[in-house]
């Protein structure tokens, strides 16, 4: 992974540089505010391999008997897994591993009807993630699937399809798998929910998937050796905090994460959730934005080069594209495309990718580009940590909590009154 920032007027980024070193320290020695929530920074060394080698046990089990595992959670129970089974899973058709659907990541009715009536043809499975197991949107769509695995497959065979991922100890969903005998595997106390993609949240479902986890963990420790290095110079995630919180206090508002690969898509959702949740509060804050071009060029992209000058982006790029084809020689032309003839499609992408920033700085928009090796399991895990640094670093130069989302409440209490949940 390589980051390159000539792309950014650097100057006054100096008076940035103690001021992250020092946000960098409260991070690595946990003397910050949230950090009960560090646990993240060395689990990728320090994993529960009881419950890793329970998770490919469990996972084989998944693989034999279904054809789909319905993953149900939202947020940081969600995104890390969809983005990572969304990157790897081959845009037609998974090469290996069992289809996961998701379930509880929204409350449409529309969706969950569909989804059952799906189901109705299909071996299933259920995976049910769920940090405080008491989120809305997870614990009504667990509800149908409960019913469905039971009617399908009996009382006893449910239980042996479904898997709760919860608290060790406590909520409403560890109680109700305690009752009901369903194998259980743990978000732990010490990382919050958008930082737990490397615990069973995410681990479970993607070995179920094909992804393969030892090597997605490999990435992880990759990104620690590198990430939490006591440097300015040395260490491309402290200094990435440094412009980024320099670009806000010049005026740039909005980051956008742009990627030229589609399957990358998820990844920046997931970074969404990551940065906004972190950064987002007290009044302050980068908002993450996404786009997927060449698509979003068509669209978003005039905004970007000639709207209000807020906008600060950084290019995701990968190195190495798994697949690739060659565009041919047409004997009539007609389409006037005969001059790429011999080009490689990612030789096109590169260049508009490398056509746009050169727009895009002539438009006043700084660019940042992140340059991944490829789209493998270890390049995704290592980019993956990459960001938690960032955004921890970030946050506390920010002066926030980063490892608290008190704001997302709000919304929470206002539709509880609207439906008349008791209590409120
Ligand atoms: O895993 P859960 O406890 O169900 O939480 C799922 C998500 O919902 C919450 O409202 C938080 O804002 C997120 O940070 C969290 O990831």
């Amino acid at each position: 992974m390589n980051i390159d920032f000539t792309n950014v007027d650097l100057t006054g980024l100096d008076s940035y540089k103690d001021k992250s070193l020092d946000a960098f320290k409260t991070l690595i020695e946990k003397t910050g505010e949230g950090s009960d929530f560090l646990g993240w920074i060395d689990r990728p060394v320090d994993l529960d391999m009881q419950e890793y080698e329970r998770i490919k046990k469990a996972s084989k089990k998944i693989q034999t008997n279904s054809d789909v595992l319905v993953t149900i959670g939202i947020g940081g129970s969600y995104l890390g897994t969809k983005a990572i089974d969304y990157a790897m899973a081959g845009y037609f058709r998974r090469e290996n591993g069992t289809q996961l659907v998701y379930a509880g990541h929204q409350l449409s009715g529309e969706y969950l009807y569909d989804l059952l009536d799906f189901l109705k043809e299909k071996e299933f499975s259920v995976n049910v993630i769920s940090k405080s197991g008491t989120t809305t949107e997870p614990a009504i769509a667990f509800r149908f699937l409960k019913e469905m695995a039971e009617e399908k497959y009996g009382k006893e065979e449910a239980k042996n399809r479904i898997f709760v991922t919860t608290d060790r100890q406590k909520g409403a969903l560890k109680d109700l798998a305690t009752k009901e005998g369903y194998e259980t595997f743990v978000v732990p106390d010490d990382i919050g929910g958008r930082f737990s993609v490397i615990s069973a949240v995410g681990l479970l479902p993607l070995c179920v998937a094909g992804v393969d986890i030892d090597k997605f963990v490999d990435g992880f420790k990759n990104g620690r050796k590198k990430y939490t290095i006591n440097s300015f110079e040395e260490n491309d995630a402290i200094k990435y905090a440094a412009i980024r919180n320099m670009l806000y206090e010049n005026g740039k508002d909005i980051e956008v994460l742009v990627n030229y690969e589609p399957k990358l898509k998820y990844i920046s959702e997931w970074w969404k959730q990551l940065f906004a949740e972190s950064e987002g509060k007290d009044g302050k804050g980068l908002f993450p934005v996404s786009v997927n071009n060449t698509t979003d060029l068509h669209s978003l992209g005039q905004m970007i080069q000639d709207g209000k000058r807020n906008i600060f982006e950084t290019v995701l790029k990968v190195q190495k594209p798994d697949k690739d084809i060659t565009i041919k020689e047409d004997s009539d032309n007609l389409d006037g495309l005969n001059y790429l003839a011999g080009r490689d499609l990612s030789y096109v992408n590169e260049k508009a990718m490398e056509g746009t920033i050169l727009a895009h700085i002539k438009g006043n928009v700084p660019n940042i580009l992140l340059t991944i090796d490829d789209v493998s399991e270890e390049s995704l895990g290592e980019l993956l940590y990459f960001f938690e640094v960032v955004v921890g670093v970030s946050g506390y130069m920010l002066g926030v909590n980063p490892f608290n989302q008190p704001g997302v409440e709000e919304y929470k209490t206002q539709m509880f009154k609207l439906l008349g949940k008791p209590g409120y």
